[in-house]
């Protein structure tokens, strides 16, 4: 099916996995998000996910976005990037991300963002 259509399973190089539900006509999707980060003491569970992505059948190699609201912890993390594919066709989801954990007061605010970059590719 199109190249780029973020249904499917992906897995990042933390080794969490996300599974997307079909991508709606306005490119709005939604899924469940297994994370490989083990947040001790707490039993990690499915945390849901929302996002968006531009429709692969009217632009090549798509940008996306979608927002994680981790169930076991009080922080979120948005996720923007875009889907590659490459040169033997597979598919590469390059992401930035922003992790917002819970600040107990607001002088605690300066260190309450992260941010990195993941790389996730398709689970087959
Ligand atoms: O309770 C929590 C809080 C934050 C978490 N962040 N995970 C991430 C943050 C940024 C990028 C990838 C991940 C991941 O889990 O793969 C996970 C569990």
């Amino acid at each position: 099916e199109l190249e780029c259509s973020l249904t499917g399973t992906w897995v990042n190089d933390l080794g969490s996995n996300m599974t997307i539900e079909t991508v709606k006509g306005n490119g709005e999707f939604t899924g469940i998000y297994n994370t490989a980060v083990s947040v001790y003491p707490v039993k990690i569970k499915k945390s849901p996910l929302l996002g968006s992505q531009h429709l692969p059948d009217q632009l090549n190699q798509p940008t996306f976005g979608f927002t994680v609201n981790w169930s076991f912890s009080d922080s979120i993390t948005v996720f923007t990037g875009q889907c590659f594919v490459d040169n033997d066709g597979k598919e590469v989801l390059k992401t930035m991300w922003l992790l917002r954990s819970h600040a107990d007061e607001r002088g605690d605010d300066w260190k309450a963002t992260r941010v990195g970059y993941n790389k996730f590719k398709r689970l087959e």
